[in-house]
């Protein structure tokens, strides 16, 4: 009998619902001509909006749904100005990386022959690694309770030898698979501030312990700023980058422009169980109820969702599908055929969205 997977779907703030519907039809279109898988979607409310309406902002009936899915799809929460009491920003992103313990925050940046990029790039040159974000503690694990008082602010940095050892084996494997299929040397680079932290100096010999456990790869270490100029000096070099939470929430904003904006940026948030898929983008409040949000982003975020619960389901249609999503939004992109307004183009979501079909279905 074709399995059925459930998947929850976090709707979100600002441009979320407008991204969420295309992406969703095209998933559900996938599906019902595959003989291989089924998909069902159930909504999990959650977010600024959901807040402001009622004073949670991860109700613990969306996270039972979270908890109890295949997979989770998400497409971005919060809003400037609704705000926890501590003045902070609703942001149940985070808890839903902390409490599934998804440590491996996945973000891909390509770019492929034809693309748009900011780089003065050589025609024959393509841009294609991977950033690992730790994604459930680092400079993010005081979030929400650091302590403020009238002279000083404090926040703490957590590195643990529990998540960096899942983390680096994870980034290793990823390094293997990549190398596998001809997509990347097999080299993993760990991406610190080993010079001026021993909470970084501790990061770095577990990475060295875990590429110890690793000799058919590659295995080097950068500094976190020497780094962010490598990646628009010399991005082809990459391969597999894994680093620490905070800097990797930035690294990966400079990745996302490499590949001419955060519309185009996909990410998964990974643990051993679960895993989130979404765009490194926010609710983009400026744009949001216009129509004119780019989709792309979400719709890549499916494709991995699609990939990984093909390798973790060892279903072959599943993967199979997720390599036809990406390949169908990247030759809408490379072709600039059809282009939102934030890649220079004049489309709305819903024609983005068509395009990508099209190119499934009708191409
Ligand atoms: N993963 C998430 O859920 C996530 C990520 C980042 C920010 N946020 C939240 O989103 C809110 C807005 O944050 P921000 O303005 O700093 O970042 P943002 O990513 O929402 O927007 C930054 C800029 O990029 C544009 N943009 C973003 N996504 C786009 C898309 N799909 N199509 C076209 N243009 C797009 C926006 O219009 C804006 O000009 C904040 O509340 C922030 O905390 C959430
Ligand atoms: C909105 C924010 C909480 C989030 C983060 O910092 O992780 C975002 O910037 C991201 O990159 O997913
Ligand atoms: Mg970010």
């Amino acid at each position: 009998m074709t399995k059925t997977f459930d998947i929850a779907v976090f709707q979100g703030d600002g441009i979320g619902p407008e991204i969420t519907g295309p992406t969703l039809e095209i998933l559900k279109r996938m599906a019902s001509v595959s003989t291989g898988y089924n998909l069902r979607f159930r909504d999990a409310p959650a977010g600024a909006r959901h807040y402001a309406q009622t004073g949670e902002s991860l109700p613990a009936e969306s996270m039972k749904i979270a908890r109890e899915a295949d997979a989770i799809l998400l497409s971005a929460m919060g809003l400037p100005d609704v705000r926890y009491a501590d003045g902070t920003e609703i942001s149940p992103q985070i808890d839903l990386r902390k409490a599934l313990t998804l440590f491996a925050g996945v973000r891909p940046v390509t770019v492929k022959k034809g693309q748009n990029t900011p780089l003065n790039m050589p025609a024959d040159r393509e841009i294609d690694f991977v950033l690992i974000r730790e994604s459930t503690e680092g400079l993010f694990y005081t979030q929400g309770r650091g302590e403020v008082t009238k002279n000083e602010a404090r926040e703490t940095l957590l590195i643990t030898r529990d998540i960096s050892e899942k983390l680096f084996e994870f980034a290793f494997a990823l390094a293997r698979s990549r190398k596998e299929v001809g997509r990347g040397p097999g080299r993993v680079t760990c991406v610190d501030k080993a010079n001026v932290f021993r909470a970084f100096a501790f990061f770095r010999e577990m990475f060295d312990a875990e590429a110890a456990r690793n000799p058919d790869l590659q295995a080097d270490h950068a500094y976190v700023d020497a780094t962010a100029l490598w990646m628009v000096q010399k991005p082809w070099d990459f391969d597999v980058l894994v680093t620490e939470n905070m800097f990797g929430d930035i690294l990966s904003d400079l990745g996302a422009g490499l590949m001419g904006g955060l519309g185009l940026a996909p990410s998964a948030d990974i643990g051993l169980e679960h895993a989130v898929f979404q765009p490194c983008h926010g609710s983009a409040p400026d744009i949001a109820g216009k129509g004119v949000a780019n989709p792309f982003a979400m719709i890549l975020s499916a494709a991995m969702m699609l990939d990984w619960l093909g390798i973790k389901h060892d279903n072959a249609d599943l993967r199979q599908d997720g390599t036809r999503l990406r390949e169908a939004v990247e030759d809408v992109v490379s072709q600039g055929r059809v282009l939102t307004r934030d890649l220079g183009g004049s489309a709305g979501t819903d024609r983005a969205a068509q395009a990508v079909l099209d190119a499934l279905f009708v191409a």
